[in-house]
């Protein structure tokens, strides 16, 4: 008998890996050509539009009952000035759905889908399967087709990341990430890994090429001032100034390493970095369920704690945001209290 799990984690693999290649394509074409700009003023691309609609396609196809939260719908692009857009959509869907993947074969056993052509209406009608607000019931698909659209854009580090929330809680994680060396000893070496965690049974690697899976662990600290930290590039997203400032309490004299997306719960997950820090710089923002399922999952896997910077556990029963979290701290399991109190001093002192 499989595992539990076997089937999704075979599908969203070869899905995951669909996407990403699509997007690697799109991004060696779309580097400094900017994108459509959303109401909340961040950019979207055809990269974003391309893989959800591919990714929420062929969810469809093999889970035709579950419902998908995805980051992206197809209002914007249904403008007429999109037309071009919606037009490269429409091509650079239907060419991926035909590429070949490097899988295992029970793993293609399983992500053989029947081809059907798609046109306009179907593909901005996968995009906009991405509807579902979610909940405490059920299967959601969490799905954010491109992660750090910005560093995308500026041809750094972005992921496709998919997570399985079963009645509230992460069951399975998926990410693909093109940039990512596959090897962190050799950063110049060959990039593109795609990483994997299911709920209980560990987290693992691949690369975009083999489907040999290898176990990824965190890094065993001997003690926390030898832990380096990983942050967002953009200090919009997360506070740079208190992090500095936790990093001080600990002991930190490392500097942090900078990455755009989830790569960054990637990065800790295999031990290329020790603690993943995000505070809030908005009061008001709420952290969004794609933005956290599949790279939280991996890091629990991998040996660690995720939780918001409280130390509450992530809820991700709410909805499509994590609205009763704030901010999120992942850290090695026997160091994650540690770092809590040092965020709380941190705060503290800022009488935030
Ligand atoms: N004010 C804010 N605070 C925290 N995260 C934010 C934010 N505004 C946007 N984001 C999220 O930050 C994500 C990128 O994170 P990072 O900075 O770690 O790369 C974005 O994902 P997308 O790029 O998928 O839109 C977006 O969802
Ligand atoms: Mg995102
Ligand atoms: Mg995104
Ligand atoms: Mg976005």
């Amino acid at each position: 008998m499989s595992a539990p799990y076997a089937r999704e984690q075979a599908i969203a693999l070869s899905t995951v890996l669909k996407a990403s290649l699509l997007a690697q394509k799109i991004q060696a074409e779309l580097v400094g050509s900017g994108g459509v700009e959303k109401k909340d003023k961040s950019p979207v691309t055809v990269g974003d539009y391309t893989a959800q609609a591919l990714v929420s396609a062929l969810l469809a196809a093999h889970f035709p009952s579950d419902a998908i939260i995805g980051e992206e719908d197809s209002a914007d692009l249904q403008r007429p000035e999109q037309a071009t857009v919606k037009a490269q959509i429409v091509r650079l869907a239907g060419e991926a759905m035909r590429e070949e993947l490097p899988l295992a074969d029970e793993e293609r056993a399983w992500a053989d889908v029947k081809r059907v052509e798609r046109g306009d209406t179907e593909w901005m009608a996968a995009i906009d399967r991405g509807n579902s607000e979610g909940g405490a019931k059920g299967r959601h698909w969490a799905l954010d087709p491109i992660d750090g659209t910005k560093g995308f854009l500026r041809g750094g580090q972005y992921a496709v990341c998919l997570g399985l929330i079963e009645d509230g809680e992460v069951v399975l994680g998926v990410m693909g990430c093109p940039n990512l060396p596959v090897d962190p000893k050799q950063p110049e070496g060959d990039k593109g890994a795609l990483f994997v965690a299911v709920k209980g049974q560990g987290a693992f690697q691949r690369s975009f090429t083999s489907p040999t899976l290898t176990r990824i662990t965190m890094n065993s600290l001997a003690s926390l001032s030898a832990a380096s930290f990983c942050e967002s590039v953009e200090a919009g997203h997360s506070d740079h100034g208190t992090n500095a400032r936790i990093a001080e309490l600990l002991g930190i004299t490392r500097d942090s390493v900078r990455m755009d997306s989830q790569a960054k719960y990637c990065s800790i997950a295999r031990g290329d970095g020790d603690i993943y820090l995000r505070l809030p710089v908005s009061a008001t923002y709420e952290e969004k369920v794609w933005d956290h399922s599949s790279g939280s999952l991996l890091v629990a896997e991998a040996g660690g704690i995720v939780s918001d910077m409280h130390g509450l556990p992530l809820d991700f029963s709410l909805g499509r945001t994590l609205k009763g979290n704030k901010g999120v701290i992942a850290a090695p399991r026997e160091w994650h209290k540690q770092v809590i109190e040092a965020v709380a001093k941190a705060v503290g002192e800022e009488g935030k």
